[in-house]
Parts: C-alpha cells; sequence; structure tokens
C-alpha cells in the first residue's frame, strides 16, 4: 500500500483486518471512541485504490456532517496517495448533486429543504438514476458514521445498499454510544425504535456474509482524565432495545458520567486573569464543549468580553464560501486559470491558517475543473448553486472553538473543557435519558491531552424560539420564570443569512457606497469583531417585518439586514396573536463577525454598482446572541396589544 511515509501510522492488525477486507466485500466496523475508525477508512480508502485497484471514481464516500468530511479528506490528503481523488460528501450535498445530474437546469433545489431533497434522492436512486447518469454504478461505497443514519437519511442509504449491495462491496463504520442525531425524529417514540435500526437492517439484509469487525484500541487520549468516560463506551452500545430499561440504564450512566466529571478540576471563570492566560498561552487547541446553543452563545460573550478570540463552531449545514474565493474570481478577466496562476494569486491574498492551497485546488477542480483547468465561470456557478465541496465550505480550526456537542462529533481537541449538564429531568415527556447519556460519553471523549469542567448557572432568560411556518429557531433572551416572562424579550440570536445578499453591501441603505465597503470589508473587517444593527428609520417593510436595520462596523455601515431577519424579528417581538408589534428595537448590540463571505450573485448587479464583470462580492455573516437597546433606555418591549 502506497502511504506518506512521514506520517504514517502503524496499524493495529484489527485495523489491517478492516483495511485488506476484498472491494467487494460487506462489512460493518463497530468501535468505540478515539478507535481510529476515520483513519482506518482513511487506509481502506487506499487499499481500495492500491491494492484492488478500483479508481477514485468508483468509490462513493459518504458521511453525516462537513466537518467529519474534511477531516477525512485531511486524512486522506496526509496519509494517502492514489485515494486522493476519491470524493467525500455528506448525506445532505451528495443529494443534492444527485438531483442536479438528473436535472441540471433545476433552479427549484436549494430552496427545498434538506429532508425532502434526500427524500427525492431515494425515489431516484429507486427508479435508477444512477445507472442512467455519468455518476455510474459505485463498486465500493464507504460510510462514516451510520450511527446516526435514522429517518430519511438511513432511508437513502437502505436504498442505495439496496440498490447496489449484490455487486458492489461496502464498509461501514459506526459506533451505537455515539448516537446523538435521533433528535431529527420528532416522535419520541419512533425515535427510540431508530435507535440501531440501520445496523439491524445491515445485518438481516446481508446475513451471513456480512463481515463485522470490531476495533478496540483506543489512540485519542494520552491520559488518564481523557480516558475517564472511555469504559462507558461499551455499555452505552449495549443499552436494552426495550425503553423503559434502556431509560433507566441510561440515567444511571448519566449520574455516573456527570459524577466522573464532578472529580476533573473545574478550569474556573474566564474573568480571572489566570483563567485568561492559561487560555490564550495554551498552544495545542481547545474546545469548550456545551449542551445547547443557548450555552454556547454566553460563553461566547463571556469570552468575548474577556479579550478571548475564539469561534463558535458553526451547524454542519451553514455552508460559507470561503473569503478568498472572491479574490481569486476577480484577480483575473481570464475564463480559466491553470494551477501555477492560481498558487501565484494565493501569495498576493491573505488566506486562513491551516489553509492548504494545493489541497483547496484539488477541492475546486471537482467542481469547476476544465481540462486540468480552473473554469472561472464553472466557479461562480458552483457558488452560487451552492455545490461547492464540503471541506471548502466548513471551518477552519480555531485554536479555541465553542461548540455545542453535537457539531464536536467527529472532532478531537487537545484540551477540552465541558459545561456541567444539569441532572436529566424527571418524567418529562420529551426527556431523552440514552440520547442524554449519549451525547455526555462524546464530549468526554473529545480530548486527546486535559479535561477539564466548567460550572455555569443556567441562565433562564435565554431560551429557544422554534415555532410557525416557515419555521424559525432561534435562541432569544426572554423574561425569567415569573407569570409576566412570556412577554419579555430583551435580545435576538444572529443567524447564518441576515444579512443582506442580494446586492453588494453597501449598495442599498444606509451607505450607498459598493466600492467603499467592499475594500472596507477586506481592509478592515476582521472575524470576531465587534458590530451593531442600528434601526434606520421607522417605516415597517411589510406587515410582517420590521423595518431594516444597519449593520455598523466601529460607527461605518458595512451591510443591511435581510428579509429573513426582519421577519424573524417581528415573529420574535409579536409575543402572541393579538399582540401588535409597534415599536421595534433601536439597537441590537452584543454581535460580532463570524466571518465574512464570498457571494456569487449576477454580473450585471456587480457591474451596476461599480465591482466587477464578475457578479462576486463580499457579505458579512453576524453570530452572537444580540442585546436588544430601546430608545430611553427602557429594556421593556414596546407595542401594544389590538383594540
Ligand atoms: N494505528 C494508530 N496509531 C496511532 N494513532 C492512531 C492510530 N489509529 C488512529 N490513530 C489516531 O487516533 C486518533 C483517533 O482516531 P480517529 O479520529 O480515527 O478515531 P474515531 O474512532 O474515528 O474517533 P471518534 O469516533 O471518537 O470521533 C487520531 O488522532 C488518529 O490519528
Amino acid at each position: 500500500m502506497t502511504v506518506t511515509s512521514d506520517v504514517r501510522l502503524t496499524l493495529t492488525a484489527e485495523q489491517q483486518a478492516v483495511v485488506t477486507q476484498p472491494w467487494d466485500g460487506w462489512t460493518l466496523v463497530t468501535a468505540g471512541a478515539g478507535a481510529g475508525k476515520t483513519t482506518t477508512l482513511t487506509y481502506r480508502l487506499e487499499h481500495l485504490t492500491a491494492v484492488e485497484e478500483l479508481e477514485a471514481s468508483e468509490i462513493l464516500v459518504l458521511s453525516f456532517s462537513r466537518s467529519a468530511v474534511r477531516e477525512l479528506r485531511e486524512r486522506v490528503d496526509r496519509l494517502a496517495v492514489t485515494a486522493r481523488r476519491v470524493r467525500a460528501y455528506t448525506f445532505d450535498s451528495w443529494a443534492l448533486s444527485l438531483l442536479l445530474q438528473q436535472d441540471p437546469g433545476r433552479e427549484d433545489l436549494t430552496s427545498l429543504s434538506f429532508d425532502k431533497r434526500i427524500k427525492m434522492a431515494t425515489e431516484a436512486i429507486e427508479a435508477g438514476l444512477i445507472e442512467q447518469t455519468e455518476i455510474g454504478r459505485p463498486a465500493h461505497v464507504v460510510i462514516d458514521e451510520v450511527q446516526d443514519l435514522v429517518g430519511v437519511r438511513r432511508e437513502l442509504v437502505e436504498a442505495l445498499l439496496d440498490r447496489f449491495g449484490g455487486d458492489s462491496g461496502f464498509t461501514v463504520v459506526g459506533d451505537a454510544a455515539q448516537a446523538i442525531y435521533g433528535f431529527q425524529v420528532s416522535d419520541t417514540r419512533e425515535r427510540a425504535a431508530e435507535t440501531n435500526r440501520f445496523f439491524d437492517w445491515l445485518r438481516s439484509s446481508f446475513g451471513v456474509e456480512l463481515v463485522e469487525l470490531r476495533l478496540t484500541d483506543n489512540f485519542r487520549a494520552v491520559t488518564s482524565e481523557a480516558r475517564l468516560a472511555l469504559p462507558y463506551g461499551r455499555r452505552l452500545q449495549d443499552l436494552p432495545r426495550e425503553q423503559s430499561d434502556a431509560d433507566a440504564k441510561a440515567t444511571a450512566i448519566h449520574y455516573e458520567l456527570r459524577a466522573l466529571l464532578e472529580r476533573v478540576i473545574d478550569f474556573g471563570s474566564f474573568d480571572d486573569g489566570f483563567v485568561r492566560d492559561s487560555l490564550l498561552d495554551y498552544a495545542g487547541t481547545t474546545a469548550i464543549l456545551c449542551r445547547d446553543n443557548g450555552q454556547a452563545l454566553l460563553l461566547s460573550k463571556e469570552l468575548g468580553d474577556n479579550g478571548v478570540d475564539h469561534r463558535i463552531q458553526r451547524s454542519a449545514r451553514d455552508r460559507l464560501a470561503p473569503e478568498w474565493l472572491a479574490d481569486i474570481l476577480v484577480a483575473t478577466s481570464a475564463a480559466a486559470i491553470a494551477e501555477d496562476r492560481f498558487l501565484e494569486i494565493m501569495t498576493t491574498l491573505t488566506t486562513p491558517d491551516g489553509l492548504d492551497v494545493t489541497r483547496a485546488w484539488r477541492s475546486m477542480l471537482r467542481v469547476a475543473g476544465a481540462r486540468g483547468q480552473l473554469d472561472l465561470s464553472s466557479l461562480h456557478r458552483a457558488i452560487a448553486e451552492d455545490r461547492l465541496p464540503d471541506e471548502l465550505t466548513c471551518q477552519f480550526a480555531h485554536r479555541i472553538t465553542v461548540s455545542t456537542i453535537h457539531r464536536a462529533k467527529g472532532l478531537e481537541f487537545d484540551r477540552v473543557l465541558v459545561l456541567t449538564p444539569g441532572a436529566l429531568p424527571d418524567g418529562r415527556a420529551d426527556n431523552d435519558p440514552p440520547a442524554e447519556a449519549r451525547l455526555l460519553y462524546v464530549a468526554l471523549t473529545r480530548a486527546r491531552h486535559d479535561l477539564y469542567r466548567i460550572s455555569r448557572d443556567r441562565d433562564w432568560m435565554v431560551r429557544k424560539f422554534a415555532h410557525g411556518y416557515p419555521p424559525m429557531e432561534r435562541w432569544y433572551r426572554g423574561g425569567g420564570r415569573g407569570p409576566q416572562a412570556r412577554w419579555k424579550r430583551y435580545g435576538m440570536e444572529a443567524a447564518g443569512l441576515d444579512i443582506n445578499r442580494e446586492v453588494p453591501a453597501g449598495a442599498d441603505e444606509p451607505t450607498s457606497d459598493p466600492v467603499g465597503t467592499q475594500r472596507y470589508l477586506t481592509d478592515c473587517v476582521r472575524s470576531g469583531d465587534a458590530v451593531e444593527l442600528r434601526r434606520l428609520h421607522d417605516l415597517p417593510m411589510s406587515a410582517i417585518e420590521t423595518p431594516q436595520y444597519g449593520l455598523f462596523h466601529e460607527g461605518r455601515p458595512i451591510g443591511s439586514t435581510s428579509e429573513r431577519f426582519r421577519q424573524d424579528l417581528w415573529r420574535l417581538l409579536k409575543v402572541s396573536r393579538d399582540w401588535k408589534v409597534e415599536r421595534w428595537p433601536l439597537r441590537i448590540t452584543e454581535l460580532r463577525i463570524d466571518a465574512l463571505e464570498t457571494v456569487a450573485g449576477s454580473p450585471a448587479v456587480a457591474k451596476r454598482f461599480g465591482l466587477n464583470d464578475r457578479g462576486v462580492w463580499l457579505a458579512p455573516r453576524l453570530c452572537g446572541l444580540g442585546r436588544f437597546e430601546w430608545h430611553g433606555g427602557s429594556s421593556e418591549l414596546e407595542g401594544g396589544f389590538d383594540a
């Protein structure tokens, strides 16, 4: 097998057994956290291409999250040679590319929900689409993290293996102890039935010919604290099938895991100078993990207030075309560029730490390559249609990351600080002890070296608003626990598409200076910078929207809000059906720049505003839990009931 020698790992006999299965074999690999599943898959891909001589295009690699795809991609690039051309996709992006193959001109796909596209892709597979398009029948299917295959994604994979399993091989890898995405199935009884369902389906469909292999070592955790939770993996994998028994066992495990966490050192408060320095001075990577996004937003604020540069881990579904793509598109008027020219342009840009430009080149060629060159119109189209490869759109590792445990799945960090969770609530209908116990297990198994806990009082004023159609899901600052609590609104979370991207920043209110604004974004605006929204006037944009807000960075306007933001803010302020929203916050503070993104829009629009002929511009993305400021300093909701 060809692997790059400098980083070659010595695989264990168990790992080697997985790697060397024949290409047409049906293999299920189960293992605990840090057992080297992703690493083993990397070597498996190399074996399939180098020894079994499959073409990269004959291998289909699917995984659950973008970060998992990127992790696999990076390891392939580091450890493998012949497998480097193998493509890895999330289920969602593969479903989309399949549907685009079926009907390349379809423009409505990106507006459909992820689940709808997955269902359509499943139907397309069943109708024989893959054989009819240039994708062709895969000779081998590799799927990572199968424990999280529930609902429509499980059905997609079952359709795929049903159709091709007979003639093709597969390698599927998972850890039932880390199944934490069951909540995608909203009905709790159905959810319980989903646990292990894919494993059961696989065993019954492929019978004795299914080769089941286990990996039993742990390579990640090198200290005793980092290893604390490992013995619980097996117990979580083997939870009873009967729901009440499983709940009882999982409740006990959750209790024990919490007790283990109580025994590790409390990292302390970020406003303590010593604690702050030890965060800033640490040379490795640190993750601060918590149960939900409300907590992540509060911890991020605490870090920001204390001058600790960090990033909030985005949702796996939040795709963002990086800023430097705009520079590539406008650096030349040529129709296509060769690798040399690309590398030359990249040397003139400030790119994120850790960006491997050769790898980025290869990734872009996959969607916009034409005879070895990068076709810039195809690249523009790929950005506009949200078809960039997953490894280009996910976040780069930062030294300090605040994340929910869900979003940290599949990742590892040198040091992990886990926010101590509360005890499981008794007798609540939405209580799901197996899911909670697995979640805590995932959190406690992410560290390579140091594991700490942090303790914060629960802020009951920070809640999730999740209602209505179209669905709106945001964290907000509400009232406390009293009878008036439901009428209070003190702030709202910023989300991915809150800033208008339809026209270049600066093309509409409040500046009307697109060229200057684009330059200012490039020169002066950085991830993590503090920004605020200011209401521009008192005229609501429609009956279900607030007035327009401008985005300000150090007093300078750099954009305006999207329709989606204005509608969401209006919905949050409309505290009941009869409540008439009449006033809106004057300012929304405590927001930060998440990143600048490349928007591929209309060339005519970009030209009209004096930018470029390509139709490309930058737009700021926001993050943080905004705080409303009403005029007069009052923080009360303003408005009134309909007469
Ligand atoms: N044979 C090996 N020798 C040395 N290190 C290894 C070996 N196999 C894996 N590792 C290392 O162990 C760590 C964990 O591996 P990996 O991420 O592949 O595990 P995993 O089972 O996918 O983890 P999880 O399911 O918890 O996300 C990585 O840092 C990887 O480089």
